[in-house]
């Protein structure tokens, strides 16, 4: 699967902009400011109908103007899939694909996957465990289209049992039947959510292993754990166990939303013990992983955009990573930097040609 041609009107600082990409590596290069970070992220609305960086969708919209729109030509097993994304300033979202509007846009995601490697991906490392959590959810739900809908019911559920909780502290009435008929709902969903997280951390832990050492030329040792208070107890045992705390707190202390990934370094916390390089290695290594798992999952290679990924990383990682993202494993790649011959200069080392584009406020020329 590849993107053919990309355009955009009125997207963050481009005006207009049209492009016609190769099937292997192309290069975005520019100025700090340029508009390179902008268009991998018209490339992320096209498969995953947002912004990787901005929730609001009106604020990608170009100062000044009412609308942005962007447009894809995917070629797909052999067929094209054209995508268009429309936003107009207090109205809904178009997404059309083929023509054809979308009821639900969340029959679009998994369609055209994609991985996105950015220095925002800092906060899965820094950040509270909602981000690692984030980032497991991401990549099952691009395979598994109920997984999303299940997430939905628990959080749900969730909030009604800590509705009651709530309750029980303000009244003092409580009634352990109807406790009983919500620790059950949780309970099921939970119980569901967690096998589908551990099944994939299982496949998924292997694949990172290798790739962080492949990157580093097994430098240092990482680690990498799924946690979660299920793998000792099941979720129906551990709300029976936890009730008395849980009343007090007026919230529930146990179940999948509790779920976190321990990242560590030889055996030390990479957040607190991890050099710049080594998290952004660990980070890479994680989201190669991803691309590994989708390809494996959906039988053809999503598309790979590297964000400013030379920074902060040393030359033999840089090229253990090019290495690895222009061979078979992978397909179609978009990356951005600030130097013109630093690309062509890691390309030529390895024999790889790339397709340049130079972007310059808002322009972008092939
Ligand atoms: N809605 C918008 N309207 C107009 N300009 C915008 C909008 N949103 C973002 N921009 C502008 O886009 C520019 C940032 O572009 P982008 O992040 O793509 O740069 P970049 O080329 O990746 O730079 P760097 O090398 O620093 O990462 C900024 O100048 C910003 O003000």
């Amino acid at each position: 699967m590849y993107l053919q041609q990309l355009s955009f009107l009125n997207f963050k600082n481009y005006t207009e902009a049209e492009l016609t990409l190769s099937t292997g590596v192309n290069a975005f290069v520019g100025n700090n400011g340029a508009g390179k970070t902008n268009l991998l992220d018209a490339v992320h609305y096209l498969s995953l109908c947002k912004s990787y960086f901005n929730p609001i969708d009106s604020q990608q919209i170009k100062q000044g103007a009412d609308f942005f729109m962007i447009n894809g030509v995917f070629e797909k097993n052999g067929n094209k899939e054209v995508v268009a994304c429309g936003v107009k300033r207090n109205q809904k979202k178009q997404f059309k694909r083929n023509k054809k509007d979308y009821q639900r846009l969340a029959d679009h995601i998994g369609l055209l996957p994609l991985v996105m490697i950015s220095p925002y991906d800092i906060s899965i490392i820094i950040e509270g465990s909602e981000e690692r959590r984030k980032f497991i959810d991401n990549v099952i739900s691009q395979t598994d289209n109920q997984y999303l809908d299940e997430l939905i019911a628990y959080n749900k559920f969730l909030a009604n049992r800590n509705a009651m909780l709530k309750l029980i502290a303000d009244t003092g009435r409580y009634d352990p039947d109807l406790l009983a008929v919500l620790d059950e709902q949780l309970t099921a969903s939970g119980t569901r959510i967690f096998a589908k997280r551990r099944a994939f951390m299982e496949s998924f832990t292997p694949v990172f292993n290798q790739h962080y050492s492949f990157i580093s030329a097994g430098a240092e040792q990482v680690e990498l754990v799924y946690e979660s208070q299920l793998l000792n107890d099941n979720l129906a045992t551990l709300l029976k166990k936890n009730i008395e705390r849980d009343r007090i707190l007026e919230r529930t202390t146990s179940g999948i939303h509790k779920d976190d990934l321990q990242f560590n370094i030889h055996g030390m916390p990479m957040k607190k013990f991890g050099s710049q390089g080594q998290q952004k290695s660990f980070l890479i290594a994680l989201k190669l992983a991803q691309y590994t798992f989708l390809t494996q999952k959906k039988g053809f290679k999503p598309l790979l955009l590297l964000d400013d990924i030379f920074d902060k990383l040393d030359e033999g990682r840089v090229t253990k990573l090019m290495q690895m993202v222009s061979n078979n494993d992978f397909g179609q790649v978009l990356i951005t930097d600030t130097s013109i011959s630093r690309v062509q200069n890691i390309f030529e080392a390895i024999n790889v040609d790339v397709k340049l584009f130079k972007v310059a406020e808002g322009n972008i020329d092939a």
